[in-house]
């Protein structure tokens, strides 16, 4: 966006440079930054970059649709918010905003919102998901689940990609800890108490997760929340047929293919890498995904090769950061409007139309 006169942002890597140029070094670097030395990171985006697409011609595209629909509910597009913690840290009226900006899309809110979830829910005209992490405290854990409930969430996105925090070296580097006045509201306040404290080179949230996050959880603790919650329950973070085939068996009613926006395990495939795979042995099962989705392009090929929907993490918060809740539609916007095009120049009117043969490239 250089020169002289402010330029309008007209693609995700503008909003990503508004945002790196406005905010504090350390909150720039928790939100760019990835694990290790972010291999999986730099893939998330390199692999959609080695896909190539197939067009078709005279299939009549005079209407062209993304509409689609998940869990029974419809959506305008197929283009949805993943969670992604503490909204306040970008811009003042955090996920209010955030949801606000959605305007009917998927809204997936992390269990580390920094806005109340009524507050967020009244502001929502999409489907709205509530991600959790699972506590050693099941207490705290229950009362998040029921707050949610009460808010008139429609599922629970359980994270299992997190046992802990992983090491992120930009984080460490800087001792980052979540600033005074930004808190994670709807998490009881015991769970939260040491959440502000870095300490031997780890950031403070990676120091939290290892105190706060129960490390002994299997696929048979899954059975406690689906017999407390009558909410769909969706997986985040799986990458394999094994995982997927794992979730089907215990009831599990999506997964998202993720690795944390290479946040999480440095080496771990690029999610589109990681698709095929978990959409063959999902067997009908809905598979969203998320990391490294850059543009209507990226989503068009994540929904070729089986994926019901694709979620954007850090390019909804440089939204956020650039313009609140306009900055959040415009950034969604800018990827509908060109999954729309994409749809239209390869000859699929409709998601129905896509399918692996709509892509090429490999690893
Ligand atoms: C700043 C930040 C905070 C995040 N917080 C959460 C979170 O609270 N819960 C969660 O399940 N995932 C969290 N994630 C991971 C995202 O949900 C998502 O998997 C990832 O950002 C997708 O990749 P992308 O950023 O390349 O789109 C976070 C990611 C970022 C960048
Ligand atoms: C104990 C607080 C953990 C916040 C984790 C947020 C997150 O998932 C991230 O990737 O950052």
């Amino acid at each position: 966006m250089g020169g002289g006169k402010k330029a309008k942002p007209d693609r995700l890597a503008d909003f990503a440079a508004a945002a790196a140029a406005t905010l504090p070094g350390e909150v720039w670097d928790y939100l760019d930054g990835g694990a290790g030395a972010e291999w999986t990171l730099r893939e998330n985006t390199a692999a959609f970059a080695r896909r190539t697409l197939r067009p078709r011609v005279l299939t009549d595209v005079s209407r062209v649709s993304p509409a689609t629909t998940l869990l029974g509910a419809a959506l305008p597009h197929p283009v949805g918010i993943a969670p992604t913690a503490y909204h306040r840290l970008v811009h003042p009226d955090g996920e209010v905003a955030t949801a606000t900006g959605a305007a009917g899309a998927l809204h997936v809110v992390s269990m580390f919102a920094s806005t109340p979830l009524a507050d967020i829910a009244a502001a929502a005209s999409g489907p709205l998901w509530m991600q959790l992490y699972w506590l050693r405290d099941r207490a705290v854990l229950l009362d998040l689940v029921r707050r949610a409930e009460a808010a008139g969430f429609d599922a629970l996105v359980l994270t299992v990609d997190t046992p802990t925090v992983a090491r992120r070296p930009r984080d460490a580097r800087n001792g980052f800890t979540v600033p005074p006045g930004v808190a994670a509201v709807n998490v009881a306040a015991s769970v939260m108490a040491s959440s502000h404290v870095a300490q031997d080179g780890s950031s403070a949230i990676e120091r939290h997760s290892r105190e706060q996050f129960d490390q002994t959880t299997t696929w048979a603790d899954l059975a406690w929340l689906r017999e407390r919650s009558p909410l769909p329950l969706v997986l985040k973070g799986i990458l394999t047929a094994e995982d997927t085939r794992l979730a089907r068996a215990h009831g599990v009613d999506a997964v998202i293919v993720s690795n944390h926006g290479g946040r999480q395990l440095d080496g771990a495939p690029a999610t589109v890498d990681a698709l095929t795979e978990v959409v063959d042995a999902a067997a009908g099962l809905p598979v969203l995904l998320d990391g490294g989705v850059r543009s209507g392009r990226d989503a068009l090929v994540a929904l070729a090769l089986g994926a019901r929907a694709v979620l954007l993490g850090r390019p909804v918060v440089w939204g956020l950061a650039h313009a609140g809740a306009d900055g959040v539609r415009a950034v969604l916007n800018l990827v509908v409007d060109e999954l729309t095009e994409a749809m239209t120049l390869t000859g699929r009117p409709t998601l129905a139309d896509l399918d692996r043969s709509a892509v090429s490239g490999t690893r």
